[in-house]
């Protein structure tokens, strides 16, 4: 009945019953959600969303953390977070939700544990904030939901002010005609949150090109987005108008030297700063992580430059794959044959065969290492993903941020579907593989361990194409 009076989205919220009975409840309400095209979003159970093919899920403080249902979860499921405070809502979007629930507005008997009420003038504040859909929620009625929406919610959601009222049907209407009188939702889709992050993204993305480009006030541009979150967070920190007010300088001059060195390919802009201010307890730490950021990426991409390998430069490639192997012997466990050599196999397929792509790197046109990028995926459900097959930095290059500006130069040069998958002894190369798929689709990845008789070790799989690399085109060939 709400689907016909115009609900868009129907939340699955049941508390009791065996896993059985919720699953086959579900499965009913799912079936008719996806007759009649609308979104269901399960309540706190991720298994539960999964199961029945439901378009997302909703977690709240005590449910599955939003970072890890983000991880179990396929990109594509929306994820929504119930959070109260202006922190946690930053942290639930810097690890991915991409809606936040927040309330009770006013006084509700529907949830017997809700909070004290927040009340309009709190909503406004976390709609300023959040810069993401926040669906309002708890005692919303067709009397308010127009305030509610000029507030600055994107939607509500309610539970009696629909199932409780005589004629569903024209509730539901009435509150719809409600929430498009007020004439304020600023996402094109209900929850686009994922959509409105990645178009700031490339916005944020152009800005750092222009601003590398010499356009330096690109970059003024870039912090006036940010200025309000660093400074609100950094004084309440602190307490202390001028030192909120210099540490904001400084956090801008950190990112300015980030932004210079690497762009934004460790992540978004947007991403560092949800991190440093979310998550931290004090502005100095967070300064210092920042700073740690600077150190620890030291390549420059000028003197990277990435090649896509001629066939001329096969033999190169057969010296480099053979200390690749002899790195990797330690978890293959594989024996040089009898000339003393491991010998790569599918070399030659490379200048053959379609879709098959090697990259040379040279740093100070020093040979630094290689990736050979084929299209033989290993996971069914990954049918047509790139696979990066090989990837290898020489030792001498390692730790300083190469290999993560190189495998997101090379993973960004096809958008679509990716898989990466890494022997599970190898602890250290699922640890750069994990962080860099991270950084690269915002926590957007499934990592799954699938049947030994596949693949022995984690397989990442994702959707590039969102974001874009921070190397410049003209360092590459
Ligand atoms: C859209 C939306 N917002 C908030 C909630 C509340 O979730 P939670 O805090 O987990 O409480 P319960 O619903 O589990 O009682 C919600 N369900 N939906
Ligand atoms: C689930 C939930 N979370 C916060 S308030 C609430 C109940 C909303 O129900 P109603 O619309 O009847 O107040």
């Amino acid at each position: 009945m709400a689907i016909e009076g115009g609900a868009d989205t129907i939340q699955f919220r049941q508390k009791d019953g065996s896993t059985r009975e919720l699953v086959e409840s579900a499965q009913a309400v799912q079936v008719v959600c996806a007759e009649h095209g609308v979104s269901l979003v399960v309540n706190d159970r991720a298994d539960l969303a999964l199961a029945v093919g439901a378009a997302g899920a909703h977690f709240g403080q005590d449910d599955l953390p939003i970072a890890v249902g983000r991880r179990i979860l396929p990109p594509k499921m929306i994820i929504g977070a119930s959070a109260r405070t202006e922190e946690k809502i930053l942290e639930a979007i810097s690890v991915g939700a991409d809606y936040i629930g927040f309330g009770p507005i006013y006084q509700t008997s529907s949830k017997p544990d809700a909070e004290l009420p927040k009340g309009l003038e709190a909503l406004r504040r976390m709609s300023e904030i959040a810069q993401c859909p926040i669906i309002a929620i708890g005692g919303i009625t067709a009397e308010t939901a127009y305030e509610v929406i000029r507030s600055g919610a994107h939607g509500i959601a309610v539970i009696s002010a629909v199932c409780a009222h005589a004629d569903p049907v024209a509730a539901t209407r009435h509150l719809w005609g409600e929430i498009q009188r007020a004439e304020n939702r600023k996402f094109t889709y209900p929850y686009c949150c994922g959509k409105l992050v990645m178009d700031r993204i490339v916005e944020d993305e152009m800005l750092v090109a222009q601003f590398q480009a010499g356009r330096l006030d690109a970059f003024d541009d870039l912090m006036k987005r940010y200025k309000g979150q660093i400074y609100a967070y950094l004084l309440r920190s602190v307490k202390n108008y001028e030192d909120a007010e210099e540490l904001t300088i400084e956090v801008f001059f950190k990112i300015k030297e980030i932004t210079e060195v690497l762009g934004i390919a460790e992540g978004t802009v947007k991403i560092h700063l949800h991190r440093a201010i979310a998550f931290n307890k004090m502005s100095i730490e967070r300064i210092n992580v920042i700073d740690g950021l600077v150190d620890k990426v030291s390549i420059d991409n000028e003197n990277l430059r990435i090649i896509e390998a001629k066939e001329s430069q096969k033999e190169i490639l057969q010296r480099l794959l053979e200390l690749y192997q002899y790195d990797l012997s330690i978890v293959t466990d594989d024996d040089v044959d009898q000339f003393g050599l491991y010998g790569y196999s599918y070399l030659d397929y490379y200048w053959v065969e379609e879709k098959r792509y090697p990259y040379l790197f040279l740093f100070r046109e020093s040979l630094a290492g290689f990736a050979l990028v084929n299209k033989a995926n290993w996971l069914p459900e990954n049918d047509g993903a790139h696979p990066m097959a090989e990837f290898f930095v020489l030792k001498k290059y390692r730790r300083q941020g190469l290999g993560t500006v190189a495998a997101q130069y090379v993973i960004n040069r096809f958008p679509g579907k990716w898989e990466s998958r890494i022997l599970r002894e190898n602890q250290s190369a699922i640890q750069f593989w994990r962080q860099v798929i991270n950084n690269l689709t915002s926590g957007r990845f499934v990592e799954r361990i699938p049947d030994p008789h596949l693949w022995r070790g984690p397989v990442f799989s994702f959707m590039n194409g969102t974001v874009k690399s921070s190397f410049p085109k003209e360092f590459a060939e």
